[in-house]
């Protein structure tokens, strides 16, 4: 079974961040395991609270799962702080693991800095360079990039700019526009485009990070980036599709839908 690793925040109501990563992982049949970075309290309706995880703790958990496991992937999600950053960029420097995803969070739908703003020079410093492939959302690469995103075009053009902070490959992922959901994959050469229909539901709490994780688990499956990315697309837009109307506010998505249909269990 190939082994994949989130290095993410808690979503105490299961809809985003490690939660998120974890149910991802499964659904795609490698195993998961987690390094903590800081666990928030959250639900479909805001984040309310946040607690990071020390320096030392982060470099604990990633020592132990290195030093014991073989890593086949890491996905990297809530970062918050410039140290939690420094030290995981420490730390897979040392252990080196082939295969990166990094999502730049950075606000929660509900509006919450997950990355205190002082640390997003830091990620882009320190992670993006690391990492195989970003994954920013449109409000992401507006800030990563200070621009404006609104067409087409421009998620173009912020893609390349991406690409010039030292990314390898960068998806900008269009959850954001108000028309149809077109993810794009710029390489540093070519523009690959990953659309579905706009799905009419405010249930999308989580979305990036499972998105995020899909390709990881793709990746670390043996998956071209392009498959990995478009293997991903699909996942994600049945996770939306079949979204789950749990809280009062913005829903988490169905990560294990296609698996409960064929199991007769929906
Ligand atoms: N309403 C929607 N209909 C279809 N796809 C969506 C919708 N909202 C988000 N997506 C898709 O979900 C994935 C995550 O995108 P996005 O919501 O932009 O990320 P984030 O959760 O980081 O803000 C992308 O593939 C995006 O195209
Ligand atoms: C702990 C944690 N990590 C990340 C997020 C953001 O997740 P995302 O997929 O971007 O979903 P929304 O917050 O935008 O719904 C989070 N909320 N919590």
């Amino acid at each position: 079974m190939k082994k994949v690793l989130t290095i993410a925040g808690s979503d105490c109501s299961g809809g985003a961040g490690i939660q998120a990563d974890l149910k991802t992982f499964s659904a795609h049949g490698v195993f998961g395991m987690s390094v903590i970075t800081a666990v928030t309290a959250q639900n479909t309706q805001g984040v309310f609270a946040v607690q990071d995880i020390t320096r030392d703790v982060i470099a604990k958990q990633i020592e132990a799962i290195f030093d014991d496991i073989e890593v086949d992937g890491v996905k990297i999600g809530m970062v918050s702080q410039v140290q939690t950053i420094e030290v995981i960029a420490e730390q897979l420097s040392n252990y080196a693991p082939q295969i990166i995803v990094l999502d730049p969070v950075m606000v929660s739908k509900s509006g919450y800095h997950l990355l205190n703003p002082e640390a997003e020079a830091t990620l882009i410093k320190e992670l993006l360079p690391m990492a195989m492939i970003v994954t920013p959302n449109i409000p992401e690469a507006e800030v990563m990039t200070n621009s404006s995103i609104q067409t087409l075009k421009q998620m173009e053009e912020a893609a390349k700019a991406i690409f010039q902070m030292g990314a390898k490959n960068v998806l900008l992922k269009g959850g954001h526009l108000e028309e149809d959901s077109i993810d794009i994959l710029f390489d540093g050469q070519e523009f690959s485009y990953f659309s579905s229909s706009r799905i009419a539901t405010k249930n999308t709490h989580g979305t990036g990070c499972t998105l995020s994780s899909a390709i990881t688990a793709n990746l670390a499956l043996g998956h071209t980036l392009n498959k990995a990315v478009s293997l991903a697309k699909e996942y994600i837009t049945i996770a939306i599709q079949n979204s789950l109307s749990i809280g009062k506010g913005v829903g988490p998505t169905h990560h294990f839908y296609t698996l409960y249909k064929k199991a007769g269990l929906i």
